[in-house]
């Protein structure tokens, strides 16, 4: 792995390691609930193809939300944004990412943004294919795309676990169904969001669809556009809104780095114009994020100056 490892990032990594035992890890999907709390580890990938790290970046683990950011540039890509947005809205919602409440209050129900639960939902729905093998394949492909390595793949366990117990997941897609947003079996649905869910990388592959994000869609080692300008745009405006739940706002101020968080404790960044960062902390804060790793991009963002405000 053609990675550097950093002295500088590593005493980043200790510094921030301190606060994961204030957090926990994830465990409502019960195979996420077998992760280290203690572990963290970041890349950060450059344009011109080198890379720092630190920690075991080695480690594999699933992207469970990270995912919703790049299925909607697939949808993006295949649907236009008018398609998309007409189902999906644009606005932050301040709830939980997997709340049902704000859905009941719009009508119609479109869900809020594609960052929470409920709008993602309606965007794995519009993944274009016959049956869900054929849909994966297609988002499989394109993430293999952004990282540029064919043997990205999902992990069973953990997306059959969390099929077993997506009852909440299910009920998002009853009532998106009731109200028309949504027209499949819902069995289908939730069997390829988890699929979608699970499929899983290392901190070193995140980095770099960070780093494809951070330069407007282009792999520019490869000389290689991989979306349009625009939805890239499109994506880094909603990581910098919604990519962090109901802590965005903060986020925003105290990092200012467009970034999309998961419960397995992943985050992707994207410092327009610079750099792609991946980071993967399991011990979450109470709104679902990377407590330890929230904690490193903030020292990062004020070391070095990467707010983009
Ligand atoms: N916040 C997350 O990462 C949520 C993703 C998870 N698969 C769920 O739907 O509950």
């Amino acid at each position: 792995m053609p990675c550097q490892s950093s002295g500088e990032l590593k005493e980043l990594v200790l510094e921030a390691k301190k606060c994961a035992k204030k957090g926990k890890v994830a465990d409502y999907i019960p195979a996420l609930g077998k992760a280290n709390p203690n572990d963290l580890s970041i890349a950060i990938h450059y344009p011109e193809g080198n890379c720092i790290q630190a920690g075991d970046i080695e480690k594999k683990f699933t992207l469970q939300s990270i995912s919703k950011v790049i299925s909607l540039a697939l949808v993006l890509m295949d649907r236009g944004a008018d398609y998309v947005f007409e189902r999906v809205g644009m606005e932050p919602t301040g709830d939980p990412f997997n709340s049902i409440a704000k859905l009941e209050t719009m009508v119609p129900a479109k869900p809020l943004n594609p960052m929470i639960n409920a709008g993602a939902l309606v965007v794995t729905h519009m993944i274009k294919g016959n049956t869900v093998e054929e849909r994966l394949d297609r988002l499989l492909s394109f993430i293999r795309d952004l990282v540029g390595d064919a043997s990205v793949s999902y992990n069973e366990e953990v997306a059959q676990s969390e099929y077993e117990t997506a009852n909440l997941n299910r009920a998002l897609i009853y009532f998106l169904k009731q109200h028309k947003v949504i027209n499949e079996d819902v069995e289908t649905l939730i069997d390829l969001y988890t699929k979608q869910c699970a499929i899983e990388m290392n901190c070193y592959d995140l980095a770099k669809i960070g780093l494809v994000f951070a330069m407007d869609g282009i792999d520019q080692e490869k000389n290689k556009r991989i979306m349009p300008v625009d939805i890239a745009r499109i994506c880094k405006t909603f990581m910098v809104t919604c990519g962090m739940y109901n802590a965005s706002g903060e986020f925003a101020i105290k990092v200012g780095i467009p970034s999309k968080s998961g419960v397995s404790g992943g985050i992707m960044g994207a410092v327009p114009g610079r750099f792609g960062i991946g980071i993967f902390g399991p011990a979450l804060d109470q709104k679902g994020n990377s407590i330890a790793g929230i904690k490193l991009l903030e020292l990062l963002s004020k070391n070095y100056q990467l707010s983009m405000f």
